[in-house]
């Protein structure tokens, strides 16, 4: 009770400093506060380098391009993505103005730093600060850029055009890979759009300081991502690990200068009535004496109506393969997600039908 009592403390005591754990880091410390303990961390197995996630080639043919997603999706939930379009000043200039807003003086970040993400643009430690057992070393700006369009005057000029730019670039390559893993799926090409998965947009933009105990916790607690896809694009500091489907093991997402990664989320599982796999990834704290910087789009469907729901695709159905999921409402979804813990698959669970 009193060590709950204690944690609730430092949790609040933390969270007033609105300076995120950049802050920590720029205070001195060297040990870093007992939130962050991850309790069963030594059991946690290390990462491989070895096999590594597929590399994708935008520049190949089509038809091999396809076969490439399309195997990726179904064998590793994930994949970098190389020649896609996006110039390599767009990507260093997008990652710089994260940083910048990050190493923004703290009496000036602070002025941001809100839980509420439904606003255009707010600054956070933890999405779920209050909800977890142990605390990461990240901070996160985070903004919606569809179905509601951001007030462009409330994101931090700083960041602001690289930002808005960011977000059509992403969205243009998004709309190219859909439309390949659709032809994967064997469904019609714009059988995703058209369910308006380019139009549910949110992009987090992260901070991972370097971290003076990084055995004691993580970056980022493994997960899957609730939506349909997600493309990151990270520094060359490295920290993400996947769980590789066929032997549990965690494997390195090795940083390619120039790539995307690309990974499915627990919706498009849904969706592909589990062609595809969404797959558990997690970041370990930075070791580096440089902090680290990433950027992931999240894709979702847009539409969220009382009767927009989405459920595995009648053309994946089957008497072999019936249903395996019900049908889900983004609002209901959405909300369950912002309000727990992160951990993996658990916005699946509620909506599958049969055992696999
Ligand atoms: O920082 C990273 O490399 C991964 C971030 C991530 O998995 C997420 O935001 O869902
Ligand atoms: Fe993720």
């Amino acid at each position: 009770m009193a060590a709950s009592t204690d944690r609730t403390t430092a949790l609040k005591e933390f969270e007033e400093t609105k300076a995120g754990v950049k802050g920590l880091v720029d205070s001195g410390i060297t040990s870093i506060p007992a939130i962050f303990h991850h309790p069963n961390i030594h059991l946690s197995t290390p990462a491989v380098t070895q096999p590594s996630i597929p590399i994708v080639d935008l520049s190949l043919p089509r038809p091999i391009a396809v076969d490439l997603i399309h195997a990726a999706c179904r064998d590793w939930g994930f994949f970098q993505l190389i020649n896609h379009g996006i110039t390599l000043s767009t990507i260093d200039n997008t990652i710089s103005a994260v940083r910048s807003f990050h190493e923004l003086p703290a009496a000036v970040r602070s002025q941001y730093y809100t839980r509420a993400i439904l606003g255009s643009f707010s600054y956070f430690s933890n999405q779920d600060l209050f909800y977890s057992e142990a605390a990461s070393w990240r901070d996160t700006l985070y903004l919606i850029f569809s179905p509601v369009r951001p007030e462009l005057d409330r994101i931090p000029e700083i960041c602001r055009s690289a930002l808005v730019k960011w977000d059509e670039s992403v969205k243009e390559v998004a709309r190219e890979v859909m439309g390949m893993v659709c032809e994967g799926l064997g469904v019609g090409l714009r059988r995703l759009e058209e369910l308006s998965c380019l139009e549910g947009r949110g992009m987090a933009g992260h901070y991972y300081p370097p971290c003076p105990e990084p055995d004691r916790t993580f970056g980022l607690v493994d997960h899957t991502d609730p939506g349909i896809l997600t493309f990151l694009v990270q520094d060359s500091v490295g920290g993400l690990q996947v769980k590789s489907m066929r032997d549990e093991c965690w494997v390195d997402v090795k940083p390619i200068t120039g790539a995307l990664v690309v990974n499915v989320g627990d919706l498009l599982q849904i969706i592909s009535n589990d062609e595809y796999k969404s797959v558990q990834h997690r970041v370990m704290a930075n070791s580096s004496e440089e902090s680290r910087v990433s950027i992931g789009t999240f894709f979702s469907p847009g539409k969220r109506g009382e009767s927009d729901t989405y459920g595995p695709l009648s053309e994946l159905i089957s008497i072999e393969k019936p249903a395996r999921y019900g049908n889900v409402k983004m609002i209901e979804y959405l909300n369950a997600f912002l309000n727990r813990k992160i951990k993996s698959k658990s916005q699946l669970d509620p909506y599958r039908l049969l055992e696999k």
